[in-house]
């Protein structure tokens, strides 16, 4: 069975979810494409063969471009490398970039599409959970730099998103229950069923072959969707989907990148929840059910790294408007909402009962 979800606006594209759907990217790519480059994750030639195989049977000239794996891909250095691979191989306007592998991987690749000749075609072939659920779909790009996580980046929709959920049977198992910190920021935000899923069995959920995974993916994707649809450039709605982020990108620079992305939102999340409860606006059962079904998963729910760093570090979140924080909240499950400018009391309170 096949799945195809719309994702609207100016200009709309399908993210497909299935298993063994390689067959429906040539489609994807367009005939207009003479070159395809195919940015992939170094450590999964495996996966970027039948991709590569795929496009070349549809008559284009494909160029596999391995990148480092993981984090390592999303850096200015990475990036300028494509730009010269690009160059060497003509890659026009009407020529396409398809990046393979994780949402590191993915977030370089958009971005190198979205910045070549002001923007080409990007499609997106995600083979992580998190990839699919979450980077891959919603057009935000981009890479680190020393002073902090995702500071240089541009929103460039993919063309289209092909997510191959038997891709997901050779991830690492921490690779995969970090994406599910995505999955459950999803229900947390927009869909408590997804809660409901991963609570009735978490076995099932952490498990990639496992009788959840497809509606788990589903739910997460169509949650991301809905809000992408209504707000491409996060001008209001889409902070949504940054529940958790706050601090989670601040421990990301915190640990130089070495931390995985939804561990760091696992706790980015508890913290959340626990300011939305010293404000007035989440009850502590609330707040004890991210604990739960978190660690139920297997991802952490506390973290002790002095705080000053940190709070520092979240002085350039995107969210913020000149000096003042911004976060999202909770008022209730799947009723997420803001809290602006947060006394620095508050905030550090609600950081010890993260520490604890
Ligand atoms: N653009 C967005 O909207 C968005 C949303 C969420 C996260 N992100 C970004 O996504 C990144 C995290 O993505 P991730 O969790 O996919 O991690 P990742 O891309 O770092 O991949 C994790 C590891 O798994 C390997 N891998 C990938 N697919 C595999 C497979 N099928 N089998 C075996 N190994 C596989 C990768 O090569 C890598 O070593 C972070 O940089 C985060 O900031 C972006
Ligand atoms: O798509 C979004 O919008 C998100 O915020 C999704 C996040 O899960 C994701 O990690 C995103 O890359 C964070 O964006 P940033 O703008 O805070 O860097
Ligand atoms: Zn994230």
């Amino acid at each position: 069975m096949t799945t195809r979800i719309r994702v609207g606006g100016a200009a709309p594209y399908d993210v497909v979810i299935g298993t063994g759907v390689l067959g429906e990217l040539p489609a994807m790519v367009g005939e207009r494409a003479r070159t395809v480059a195919v940015v992939h994750a170094e450590g999964l030639p495996e996966i970027a063969r039948p991709v590569c195989g795929a496009l070349e049977r549809a008559g284009h000239e494909v160029h596999a471009l391995p990148v480092p794996d993981g984090e390592a891909a999303k850096e200015a250095g990475v990036l300028a490398g494509l730009w010269s691979a690009f160059a060497a191989l003509g890659m026009t306007r009407t020529d396409v970039v398809v990046g393979v592998g994780g949402g590191a991987t993915t977030d370089l690749a958009g971005f190198a599409a979205a910045s070549w000749l002001r923007g080409v075609p990007a499609v997106l072939v995600p083979t992580t959970l998190l990839g699919m659920v979450d980077a891959a779909v919603g057009g935000k790009t981009g890479i680190n730099i020393p002073e902090g996580k995702n500071l240089v980046g541009a929103f460039h929709p993919p063309a289209g998103v092909l997510c191959d959920l038997a891709t997901l049977v050779t991830m690492p198992h921490e690779d995969y229950i970090s994406g599910l910190a995505e999955v459950i920021k999803a229900g947390f935000i927009a869909d408590p069923k997804i809660l409901e899923l991963v609570e009735a069995d978490p076995a099932a959920a952490v498990s990639p072959a496992g009788p959840a995974t497809r509606e788990l993916v589903e739910r997460a994707v169509q949650v991301k969707a809905d809000v992408v649809s209504c707000d491409l450039r996060e001008s209001g709605l889409r902070e949504i989907l940054n529940y958790g982020h706050t601090l989670a990108h601040a421990i990301e620079k915190a640990e130089d990148y070495r931390f995985r992305h939804g561990h760091a939102v696992a706790i980015g999340m508890v913290y959340a929840a626990e300011l939305s409860r010293l404000a007035g606006r989440l009850p502590a059962e609330v707040v004890e059910r991210h604990r739960a079904v978190l660690a139920s998963v297997g991802l952490p729910v506390s973290y002790g790294a002095a705080w000053p760093g940190l709070r520092a570090t979240m002085s350039i979140d995107k969210k913020a408007r000149g000096a003042t924080l911004r976060f999202v909240v909770l008022d209730g499950v799947a009723e997420p909402g803001r809290l602006e400018g947060p006394d620095e009391a508050l905030l550090a309170a609600a950081y010890r009962e993260v520490a604890r």
